[in-house]
């Protein structure tokens, strides 16, 4: 059976043509022997297009606070524009494709997270299938992090957690690409392995804060549930996934608590 990768994109690299085009020609070559999943984000676009339209947003621990009254231009920005933008990439590198959001094919299950975020949701995978038409056709599928819970509502849903989720739904190795090597330590060094101890430790620091910290717990949440590492790397070469696909180290590496024999 082949190998499952769910790789997850941040938002900056949408924003440099270039490399989204390197990083579609790399997910053509990995298609010839595994299953590839795309998440993506769109932080940066979420941000340009807020203020476009005279809205300013705030960050709680990394989440986005999203009001009702800014759900039709983040709907917009990453179910619309990041998500057909790469769409359109994989087009032109001869990927075929199909690009949704987490809404269609009852793929995951939504709920509002806190209510004081607005519309924020959290989400849990539910319904395979339309992944595994796709894998059996050999279609890429891109996915958005924007979710709808039972009762018909939007809801921007952070986009580690949302590969997290998707993750575990396949069963994939889960890669989240960002702007930086991997997680960094205190003096700014890429840590090879994070494992819990140190994770919590760089946390309470606040060495691990923001938009990072999210990704390390999605990353801690899922390694645990599967039992593997996730891994958290730069997308800044994306080629390099060739060589992780083939055993080399890769950024870092997120483990979840080691369990006790019982
Ligand atoms: N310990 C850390 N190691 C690496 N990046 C960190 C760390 N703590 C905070 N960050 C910040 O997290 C950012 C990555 O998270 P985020 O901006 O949400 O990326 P993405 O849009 O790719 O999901 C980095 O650019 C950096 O500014
Ligand atoms: C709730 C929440 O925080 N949603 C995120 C969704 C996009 C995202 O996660 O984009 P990156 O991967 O580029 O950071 C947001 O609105 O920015």
């Amino acid at each position: 059976m082949k190998k499952t990768l769910v790789i997850k994109v941040g938002g900056a690299l949408l924003a440099d043509a270039s490399l989204t085009s390197q990083l579609m020609d790399t997910i053509a070559t990995l298609m010839q022997s595994t299953n590839v999943v795309l998440v993506h984000g769109g932080g940066d676009l979420v941000d340009e297009q807020l203020a476009a339209n005279g809205y300013s947003s705030d960050k709680h621990f990394g989440l986005r606070i999203s009001p009702a009254s800014h759900m039709p231009v983040v709907v917009g920005a990453l179910a619309g524009t990041a998500n057909k933008t790469l769409q359109a990439a994989a087009t032109a590198a001869g990927i075929n494709n199909i690009a949704i959001s987490l809404a269609d094919a009852n793929l995951v299950n939504a709920s509002i997270k806190d209510p004081m975020l607005g519309c924020v949701g959290e989400v849990t995978g539910n319904d395979a299938s339309l992944l595994e038409v796709a894998f059996n056709k050999g279609w890429l599928t891109i996915i958005s992090s924007i979710a709808v819970d039972k009762s018909g509502t939007l809801l921007n849903i952070n986009a580690d957690q949302a590969a997290s989720a998707v993750a575990s739904l396949v069963n994939g190795q889960l890669i989240l690409l960002s702007n930086v090597a991997g997680v960094l330590g205190k003096n700014g060094q890429l840590l090879d392995v994070l494992d819990t101890k140190l994770a919590n430790q760089l946390i309470d620091e606040q060495v691990i804060k923001d938009g990072m910290l999210v990704k390390v717990k999605a990353a801690q949440q899922l390694a645990e549930q599967i039992g593997s590492a996730v891994i958290v790397g730069s997308w800044s070469e994306p080629q390099a996934l060739l060589k992780f696909v083939q055993g080399s180290h890769f950024g870092t590496q997120v483990l979840g608590d080691a369990k006790e024999p019982c």
